[in-house]
């Protein structure tokens, strides 16, 4: 490895929370092809910040994503993470400073659970106790007991808890930017939501700069802190935060992605702290929804109990007020401002 080589791998393995990744026209051509996989390809990703790739199938989501750690080599373009160009770097070390989460999680199977999250230490020269110490801090994080799940081996684990360990073993030498392709994809519905919901809670404390591959656009309301929707060759038709998506997407094609329920989908987004309440209503036994919740949940308690308005409690359990179907609403006309009926209709 070149001296400078080795000060930019340096000044990547400094950073533990985020740093800026740019990309600027990649292109990638795949060998023996004539049309480009990946057609003038510009992004800037802020440190920290979690973008999720969304596209139909063979639109050129992993390749890009892959270019970033150089498991697929660009055909030109630049891309640079915390200011280093990455394509100066030696890949094999590059690597081991990119946290990479994919769907087949591709743990060593003759390793045990510590020996699969020590890998990337190991290569780095960690000392044991440091290993040591790091393994089990990671198991805790993703929440699998040490003295429970160090020792075993992947096949005495379940899907989802293999894919905790995916996660565990990518944080583990704590890099600044992780690159997650599919993550949850193969597990069932009730553990994807686990796994989304621990992971955004991870991702608050940890702060990592993200790239997450998806198909599901749900995920990719649910995780992004913005969302870049991709048509073919990688081209980016719309890239802005999920609110701002699904109020006013592009073009037809965002539209059609997005699909039904964009209004249900934004009200998810939206916590109740942003409605005006009316008065609690106090009713005996009624179900109530927590303040700390999502319109979306309380409109659910209302389709579902029929009820005119549900009381919204604080942590103590004391109704601080209530919300009806016409408060629910008024904040997604709020969002609005200035939009005609006709441009909402074309947000459905
Ligand atoms: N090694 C390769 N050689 C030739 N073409 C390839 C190669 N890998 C991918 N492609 C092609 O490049 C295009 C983009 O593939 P890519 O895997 O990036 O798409 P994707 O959006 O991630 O798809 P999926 O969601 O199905 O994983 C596809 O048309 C694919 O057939």
């Amino acid at each position: 490895m070149s001296e400078s080589t080795a000060t930019g791998i340096t000044a990547i393995a400094q950073h533990t929370s985020g740093v800026e990744i740019v990309l600027d026209r990649v292109v990638k051509v795949y060998p023996g092809q004539q049309a480009p996989a990946v057609q003038d390809f510009s992004m800037t990703v802020a440190p920290g910040e979690l973008v999720m790739f969304v596209g139909p199938s063979g639109c050129g989501k992993t390749t890009t994503m892959k270019m970033i750690n150089r498991i697929i080599e660009p055909s030109s373009g630049s891309i640079s993470i915390g200011g280093r160009d990455v394509l100066s770097l030696d890949p094999n070390e590059l690597r081991r400073h990119i946290g990479y989460v994919i769907q087949q999680i591709g743990l060593f199977p003759h390793m045990t659970i510590a020996e699969n999250i020590a890998t990337v230490p190991k290569l780095l020269g960690w000392s044991k106790p440091r290993i040591a110490e790091r393994v089990d801090e990671l198991l805790e994080t993703v929440q699998l007991d040490p003295g429970t799940f160090a020792s075993r081996y992947p096949k005495q684990l379940s899907g989802g808890q293999q894919q905790r360990v995916g996660v565990a073993r990518a944080l583990a030498a704590d890099p600044p930017v992780m690159l997650m392709d599919e993550p949850f994809g193969a597990t069932d519905p009730i553990t994807r939501e686990k796994l989304q919901a621990e992971f955004l809670r991870l991702q608050e404390s940890i702060g990592k700069t993200i790239i997450f591959v998806t198909h599901d656009f749900d995920e990719a309301i649910r995780l992004g802190d913005r969302i870049a929707v991709l048509s073919d060759r990688s081209r980016i038709e719309q890239f802005d935060t999920p609110a701002n998506i699904l109020a006013e997407p592009a073009n037809d094609y965002v539209a059609s992605f997005i699909g039904h329920g964009a209004a249900l989908k934004r009200l998810a987004l939206v916590p109740v702290e942003e409605a005006t309440l009316g008065a609690a209503v106090g009713t005996s036994g009624a179900p109530t929804i927590e303040f700390a919740g999502n319109l979306r949940d309380a409109l659910d308690v209302l389709v579902l109990t029929g009820l005119p308005a549900v009381d919204v409690v604080d942590e103590q359990g004391r109704a601080v007020g209530s919300l009806s179907v016409d408060r629910i609403s008024a904040v997604l006309g709020a969002e609005l401002p200035g939009r005609t009926a006709g441009s909402r209709a074309g947000a459905r």
